[in-house]
């Protein structure tokens, strides 16, 4: 369900966590910026680079995998509640060449307590381009405690006493 002060359609959603693999600014991460859509839905690109390679001139699909998971993931902001990646079925459709921007977009499809069914697609080159990779995932609800009990202690420390982290944290309604 949409909450009622989730970002408004079109708002950029930034990191969840600067040094995210997927969102955050990570060197030979993805850097990929998620948008908020209608309903419980967002928007996201990605654009594939030679770091990202699997075979030559090609996105490895493990990245592509993870460049849904994290458009999935970002729907965290519109439902303002911690979910993570428990099942991820993915599609692999096209081959998507190096240099391509892969405009990705997910939506909720249902919820059943902790559970939150969602889908996402990824187009080549355009919102409406052709469909390069697709998946079906089920996210589950966690605490804040999740991370601090299961993060190494290292990056958790400075999670806790980062005031940007913490403003996120509280973005999802927890007080860690
Ligand atoms: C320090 C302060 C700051 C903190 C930071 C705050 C901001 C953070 C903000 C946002 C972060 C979002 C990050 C998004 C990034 C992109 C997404 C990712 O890549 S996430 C990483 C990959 N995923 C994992 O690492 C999960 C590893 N797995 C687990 O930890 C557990 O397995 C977990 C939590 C998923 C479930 O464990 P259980 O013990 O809590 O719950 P159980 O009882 O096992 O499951 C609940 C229900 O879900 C079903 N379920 C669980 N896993 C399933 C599966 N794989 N397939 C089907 N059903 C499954 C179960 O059958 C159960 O269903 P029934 O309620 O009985 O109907």
């Amino acid at each position: 369900m949409r909450h009622p002060d989730a970002p408004a359609p079109g708002e950029p959603l930034g990191a969840h966590y600067d040094q995210c693999f997927g969102c955050g600014h990570q060197p030979g991460g993805l850097g990929l910026i998620a948008r908020a859509g209608e309903d419980v839905s967002v928007t996201a690109e990605f654009t594939v680079r030679s770091g990202h390679q699997g075979a030559p001139g090609l996105a490895h699909g493990g990245v592509l995998a993870a460049a849904l998971d994290e458009t999935l993931g970002s729907l965290n902001w519109l439902q303002r509640t911690i979910t993570v990646t428990g099942r991820l079925e993915t599609d692999f459709v096209r081959p998507v060449p190096v240099g391509t921007e892969l405009h990705l977009e997910a939506q909720v499809t249902a919820v059943h307590g902790r559970k939150v069914y969602c889908s996402a697609t990824g187009r080549i080159g355009a919102p409406d381009g052709p469909v390069a990779v697709r998946a079906q995932a089920l996210f589950i609800e966690v605490r804040v405690d999740h991370f601090i009990e299961n993060g190494r202690a290292e990056e958790i420390d400075a999670a806790l006493t980062d005031p940007d982290q913490v403003k996120v944290a509280r973005a999802f309604e927890v007080n860690p």
